[in-house]
């Protein structure tokens, strides 16, 4: 078996994966699904193309998309690199035909020394040739692959930018690692050597067919027969192995997704000592796996062998066809002879194209999920210059999951330039309000509006440039303090920052970190406490310096000291501005000009603190349970 062979056998399972974890009890756990490729896409290698704001696909064969994304300097080398690396193919089978030839000189009795001079001057100059295309070849086919899966991965970063957050969660974090890390590899791999070498077999295999056909003009009746037999033999193959490389990835992806997700979860299963409870998740997963490849590996060794065995069979027909010419005296024994050379000469490209194919295949599959990702549509985005005014909510209708809306003909006016504090009981879509106006998400129907223009009629960018947002959950890089601000403003100079940074009340902890101000905080924000990657998130607000500030809970996890210390930078920032801040602490809320009132997605009441006093039980209720859990707190 050659390494293609090895490699594609290594890849199993012809058949359904879903079968052996059933059977096992174990039906897989599945992240909500992608919405479906569309057919172009999954179908065979296709891929996606930006157009203006959105993307449309189109049935492009995957190593024409790569070849279009890299730079016309590149794509040029890349022809030249595929053609060196055919040629190589070619070169090294010349030894091999210039055997059949000497061999038909032999049995024709016309061998001279002068054939022999030739003879042994093309297996030189083949060898020699081969010193000099193989590198060139090989060091630019690797050259180009490289460059447009760079190219690739880019647009694949920069289209994620544009996806709501509902798309990104059903793409899945360690699916996404697992095809820009594991399988853009093959990608890269085969793109340049793969495909050169592919190009190279099939060429020599027709050089081979050719020189048949010269013999005598029945092996290529005969050929065509055989290779229509093979085609079908091999589409049914490829079919189960283009289905066992999508399940085998849906598998692996699920895996490392529950690897993820113990991970993450650790502390708070070690927090209840139950580190082994969602091990079960994970191992079912790993289990799934297991019997996935355990149930296709039976398959799939005796497909490859029976490719072999079909391979060997259709050879050994022109065996027979070349005796049956030479009985019947259509052939004489030098073409006999030669026909017999060209016949065992077929089988290693042959062979080796059959496993390259598998991996070609592993490569077209790779490429189509990165294109269905592509294929997603972005958040809708248009050219306007951005308006400011008031924010509007009207008629929206918006649901996580379909046929559960959350809010559902929402009206709601939000003041410009004053502090609008939006309260209710867990659950009433507070957050959803905050995600809907950052654009994390958008709206099913109606419109949101600031200064009665519609969010999405202005570039997505420009849109968030005008927010401060400090969320629920703050993420910290792994990246100095400063660093972690500038995020909010790249130019932001080093006296901008630190200003950011007192005013936030950061500067008392920076001062206790190993390196103070230079300290790297780590990914996530680990080394910091809740509420010091709080105060990082105001510090960045402030930086950011937008005309509206959305706080989700802004302060939950400050202590009283530094709630009051923050509070007066805060009171800075809201100073002009639009600002919508979420708290289940009602005392936060108390400075605000507005209070809005929600429930269930609706809103309920609004209006100045002392009218909703007045006339609104849900408000009177919610300050009743405030003021109890603060008396609790005390006791
Ligand atoms: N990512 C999500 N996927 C599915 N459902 C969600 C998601 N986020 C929120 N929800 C649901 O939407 C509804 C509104 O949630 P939202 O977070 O907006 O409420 P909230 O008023 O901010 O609550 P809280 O005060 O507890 O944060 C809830 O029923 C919640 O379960």
């Amino acid at each position: 078996m050659g390494p293609c062979w090895r490699r594609a056998a290594a890849m199993p399972a012809i058949g359904r994966c879903r079968t052996p974890a059933r059977r096992a009890g174990a039906p897989l756990r599945r992240r909500a699904p992608m919405p479906p490729v569309p057919r172009v896409l999954s179908e065979g290698d296709t891929t996606s193309r930006e157009s203006g704001a959105g993307k449309e696909a189109r049935a492009v064969p995957w190593w024409r998309d790569l070849t279009g994304r890299i730079e016309p300097r590149l794509r040029r080398r890349y022809r030249v690199g595929l053609a060196l690396l055919a040629a190589d193919a070619g070169l090294a089978a010349l030894p091999l035909l210039t055997a059949a030839w000497v061999i038909g000189q032999l049995a024709a009795d016309t061998w001279t020394s002068g054939k022999a001079w030739i003879a042994a001057a093309i297996v030189a100059g083949a060898f020699l040739a081969r010193l000099a295309v193989m590198p060139v070849g090989f060091a630019r086919g690797f050259e180009a692959g490289y460059g447009a899966v760079a190219e690739l991965r880019l647009a694949l970063f920069a289209h994620l930018r544009r996806l709501g957050l509902g798309a990104l969660s059903r793409i899945g974090a360690a699916s996404l690692a697992d095809l820009v890390t594991h399988r853009f590899r093959w990608i890269e791999e085969e793109a340049g050597y793969g495909l050169g070498r592919q190009i190279g077999h099939a060429a020599l295999v027709l050089v081979l067919i050719l020189g048949l056909a010269s013999v005598h003009p029945a092996f290529l009746a005969a050929i065509a027969v055989l290779a229509g037999a093979a085609a079908l033999a091999y589409r049914r193959l490829d079919r189960a192995f283009s289905r066992l490389a999508r399940d085998q990835a849906s598998l692996v992806a699920e895996s490392a997704e529950r690897m993820v997700e113990y991970l993450a979860g650790l502390p708070v299963l070690r927090s209840l000592g139950q580190v082994g409870a969602r091990q079960g998740a994970y191992r079912r997963q790993v289990e799934a796996l297991h019997a996935f490849y355990r149930a296709t590996i039976g398959t799939v060794a005796p497909l490859v062998s029976a490719t072999r065995i079909l391979l060997d069979l259709a050879l050994l027909a022109l065996v027979g066809i070349a005796v049956t010419l030479f009985a019947l005296g259509a052939i004489g024994a030098p073409g006999l002879a030669v026909a017999l050379v060209l016949v065992l000469l077929l089988l290693p490209p042959l062979e080796a194209s059959v496993g390259e194919g598998f991996m070609l295949r592993l490569v077209g599959d790779a490429h189509v999920r990165a294109a269905a990702i592509l294929a997603q549509p972005p958040l809708t985005e248009g050219v306007e210059t951005p308006r400011t005014g008031e924010i509007r909510f009207e008629g929206v209708r918006f649901g996580y999951d379909p046929g559960r809306p959350v809010l559902d003909g929402f009206d709601l006016v939000l003041p410009h330039g004053h502090v609008t504090a939006v309260i209710g009981p867990s659950g009433a879509g507070k957050s959803t309000l905050l995600s809907l106006l950052a654009r994390s998400f958008d709206v099913e129907a109606g419109r949101i509006t600031i200064g009665a223009q519609d969010i999405r009629a202005v570039p997505l960018d420009r849109h968030l440039a005008r927010l401060g947002v400090v969320p629920q959950d703050v993420f910290l890089f792994a990246d100095t303090l400063a660093g972690n601000l500038r995020i909010a403003k790249p130019e932001a100079t080093e006296a901008e920052c630190r200003a950011a940074a007192e005013r936030a009340c950061c500067a008392g902890f920076a001062a206790h970190l190993p390196e103070k101000d230079g300290t790297r905080i780590g990914e996530g924000g680990r080394d910091l406490s809740g509420g010091e990657r709080q105060r990082v998130a105001i510090a960045r607000a402030m930086l950011k310096d937008a005309e509206i500030v959305l706080l989700d809970e802004a302060t939950s996890a400050l202590d009283a000291e530094s709630e009051h210390g923050v509070g007066e930078g805060l009171r800075t920032l809201f100073r002009g501005r639009t600002v919508v801040m979420i708290a289940h602490r009602l005392q936060t809320v108390a400075q605000a000009d507005h209070i809005v009132v929600m429930e269930a997605g609706r809103v309920v009441d609004r209006g100045p603190p002392a009218e909703l006093e007045a006339r609104c039980a849900l408000y009177r209720n919610l300050w009743a349970a405030y003021h109890d859990t603060e008396r609790w707190r005390l006791t």
